[in-house]
């Protein structure tokens, strides 16, 4: 078994090369995915959002107002109220499904896929709920993964990347400016790949074509199954 840490910042490539680990057999565990599933009406998050941010985040048909709730958290400075009260419950449940992966098949490759590895100081214990109550461990990262990866590019290409992933059809002047600072405060929230780098084990550059992403998968992939067979025997 062997349970790898994937991440990288707003649109540097991570969903594309986790599609690609997951085409070579790893089982794939969104961050993003359980945060979602998890706001819905009657979701593990969805009642504590409301109470902490009031009706403004509300639509009329009761689903969370994500882009309220992204104006209030990244445009006046809440972002860490919204973690505090997301990331705690979606690492545990990152954890659990992991195990689960693990009791079907020990030597499974389990990849958790999310942007914010190093940033979040939640390590989902079930005394990690408040986020205040006690002192964060220094790198609760460690405990999480054998193995950390990290899928880098230029600011400027991330930010054209992120905007062709939500656009869809061409934008006019006011909305591209509009999204790419969307984009900038998004990135001001997470540690810059510089200081990422040092703390992973492998660095995907996706900074070319995306065959080249894939290359780089290619190359990364036995080992990931050889250190997964090797957990399995000790
Ligand atoms: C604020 C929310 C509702 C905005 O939703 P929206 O649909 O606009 O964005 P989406 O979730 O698709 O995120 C797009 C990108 O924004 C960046 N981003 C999202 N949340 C955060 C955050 N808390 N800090 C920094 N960057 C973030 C990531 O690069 C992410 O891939 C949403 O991002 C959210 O709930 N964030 C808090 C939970 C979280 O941290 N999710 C990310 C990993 S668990
Ligand atoms: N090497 C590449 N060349 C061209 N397009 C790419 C490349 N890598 C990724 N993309 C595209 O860029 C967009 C963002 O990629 P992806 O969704 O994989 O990034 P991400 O890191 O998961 O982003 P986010 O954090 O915003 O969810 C997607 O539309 C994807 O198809």
């Amino acid at each position: 078994m062997l349970r790898v840490g994937l991440t990288g910042g707003l649109g540097s490539g991570k969903s594309t090369a986790a599609r690609f680990f997951a085409q070579r057999g790893a089982h794939i565990i969104e961050a993003d995915s359980i945060a979602r599933e998890m706001m819905q009406p009657g979701g593990a998050v969805y009642t504590a959002i409301i109470e902490h941010f009031g009706p403004t985040v509300l639509l009329p048909d009761k689903q969370l107002d994500r882009g309220a709730l992204a104006r209030i958290s990244f445009g006046e400075g809440r972002v860490e109220e919204l973690n505090n009260i997301v990331h705690p419950v979606v690492i545990a449940q990152q954890a659990t499904l992991a195990q689960q992966i693990f009791e079907r098949d020990l030597n499974a490759v389990v990849i958790v896929e999310s942007a914010l590895l190093f940033e979040t100081k939640h390590n989902g214990t079930k005394h990690d709920k408040t986020g205040q109550n006690e002192e964060p461990p220094s790198a609760p990262w460690r405990a999480r993964f054998d193995c950390i990866i990290l899928v880098t590019a230029p600011e400027e290409l991330k930010i054209e990347r992120y905007l062709q992933r939500i656009a869809g059809s061409p934008l006019s002047p006011e909305r591209r400016a509009e999204l790419t600072a969307d984009a900038r405060r998004r990135l001001a929230q997470q540690m810059p790949d510089e200081r990422k780098a040092p703390l992973c084990d492998f660095v995907i550059h996706n900074d070319g074509p995306i065959a080249e992403l894939e290359w780089q998968v290619d190359e990364l992939w036995p080992l990931l199954q050889f250190s997964s067979a090797l957990n399995h025997k000790h």
